[in-house]
């Protein structure tokens, strides 16, 4: 028993391609955990740590219902003889985690990871049962996988790393980034009209070529994996909010992390431009990185006044982060993120700095990741509100207090801003179950929508009469 008592901490690394098994790491020791795994070792001798902690932790660590599941589960024999079980994925004890209803986190299905632990998941279907990502391995051609790194590898020379404002110090993220959109047209009103972290955005790219076509695959993919995630995970319903059409990704973030320190902190996208309930395609080249994923999870705060709610929260300072566990997803060259609408919302998520990584054979220590978006016409900035300091209202969800848990609100961004305070501009952000938002009084973001859409339709007709339309079928909205 003394050996179970005395867990040693693992360091998992192995190759996702090969279908590795999940495994947990823990980042404090919890020794009352070791008595239960122990306790679960003696009910179930044939099966190792790991798998018994991954189910208990399924469990939220109550030993009756995870012996219960083993015994229920398993061959009769596996409880008690010699018999070796070999466990591929965590997919025979899963619990339901589905996303479909926004409600708090103790009111759902429990949650595969625990407090002070970090889940490593390698499975595609482990990864979508457990997270609300799906991902797709060797997601392009090798060639072109290959083509379109080393072209990011020497577009992101000349990234930047980007300023913001946090606890009133001016920091830089520890990473750099490149801004692409689908057109000239696009680029202006990107520079001009949009605000990001309360500035300008000064260098914004134009899609080039390689990035273009991949956004078609990358459309394509992810339309047909939103339509699997509504199938089988919210019931046969898109989520309330979620946008009906199919998605049309028009910008991406290039993300370039050189060396292992380079990082991206715990964070939510911002919803501003993108509206409630965004889907996010996300393909990683180069070094392996782990992009790690949490629940957030509402605190007991103290604030009286929605201002002062909303403040609070847009200042949290994750005390919670390690709350509900932590889940790292392992993204290898040449994969492809689905980020799906139940995840802005209700999780957040970062890449961690590494211990080591396996140096690429052409990226050497680098890693890029594109994140292809859509940036909803109804959210453009002269359609949202606007506060007294002029600086277009950010877009945010209650996620701190249980009270109004999963309400949008517009707020002032100038607390963002080098120099600035916030004003005290609030206001409830109303949408329709589309997500379009309601009562603005500036511009009706459903007919932006069809207008989009009409043009969309237009383009396809054109190239279909002229019989160039290609197998992802997909121009920018706004081409010109
Ligand atoms: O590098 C990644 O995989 C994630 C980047 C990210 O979170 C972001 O661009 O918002
Ligand atoms: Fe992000």
């Amino acid at each position: 028993m003394d050996a179970f008592v005395t867990r040693k901490k693992r360091k998992p690394e192995p190759d996702p391609a090969l279908g590795a098994q999940p495994s947990v790491t823990n980042n404090t020791p919890e020794e009352s955990t070791d008595l239960k795994l122990a306790i679960l070792s003696s009910l179930h001798p044939a099966l190792d740590q790991e798998m018994l902690l991954d189910i208990l932790l399924a469990h939220d660590g109550n030993v009756e219902a995870t012996s219960q599941t083993l015994r229920a589960r398993l061959p009769k024999n596996s409880g008690t003889g010699n018999a070796v079980v070999a466990q591929s994925s965590l997919r025979s004890f899963a619990v339901n985690t589905s996303g479909s209803d926004f409600a708090p986190p103790s009111k759902r299905a429990k949650v595969l990871s625990r407090k002070g632990a970090t889940l490593h998941l390698y499975d595609p279907i482990d990864i979508s049962e457990h997270t609300p990502c799906t991902i797709i391995h060797n997601f392009l051609p090798a060639e072109e996988a290959d083509s379109l790194l080393k072209e990011l590898l020497e577009e992101s020379k000349s990234f930047e790393k980007i300023t913001f404002k946090l606890f009133d110090n001016v920091v830089s993220s520890p990473h750099t980034l490149g801004f692409y959109v689908g057109s000239y047209q696009e680029m202006q009103e990107q520079k001009h009209a949009y605000v990001y972290n309360g500035s300008r955005m000064a260098d914004v790219r134009t899609l080039t070529p390689q990035l273009e076509r991949v956004k078609a695959r990358v459309q394509e993919a992810v339309n047909r994996e939103i339509q699997e995630r509504i199938r089988t995970r919210y019931g046969g319903k898109k989520l309330k909010f979620q946008s009906p059409g199919p998605w049309t990704p028009n910008a991406a973030f290039v993300n370039c992390y050189n060396g292992p320190q380079e990082s991206v902190g715990w964070h939510s996208d911002q919803l501003t431009y993108l509206g409630p309930r965004p889907v996010i395609g996300s393909l990683s080249l180069g070094v392996t990185r782990e992009f790690r994923v949490r629940r957030v999870l509402p605190q007991d705060d103290t604030s009286t006044t929605n201002v002062e709610a909303a403040r609070d929260q847009s200042k949290s300072n994750d005390s919670n982060s390690d709350l509900a566990g932590q889940i790292a997803i392992h993204l290898p060259h040449n994969s492809l993120l689905v980020m799906h609408a139940d995840m802005q919302e209700e999780w957040k998520h970062s890449i961690a700095p590494a211990q080591a990584i396996d140096p690429h054979p052409v990226a050497g220590n680098r890693r890029i990741n594109i994140t292809y978006r859509h940036y909803r016409p109804g959210f453009h900035p002269r359609n949202t509100p606007r506060c007294p300091c002029g600086v277009p209202a950010v877009l945010r969800v209650v996620t701190k207090k249980r009270e109004n848990w999963g309400r949008y609100f517009w707020m002032c961004h100038a607390g963002n801003v080098p120099g600035k305070e916030a004003c005290e501009f609030f206001k409830w952000a109303e949408f329709d179950d589309d997500g379009d938002p309601l009562g603005l009084g500036c511009g009706d973001a459903r007919d932006e929508r069809r207008k989009e859409a009409k043009k969309r339709q237009e383009i396809r007709e054109r190239e279909d009469d002229s019989g160039k339309c290609d197998a992802g079928g997909y121009k920018p909205a706004t081409s010109s």
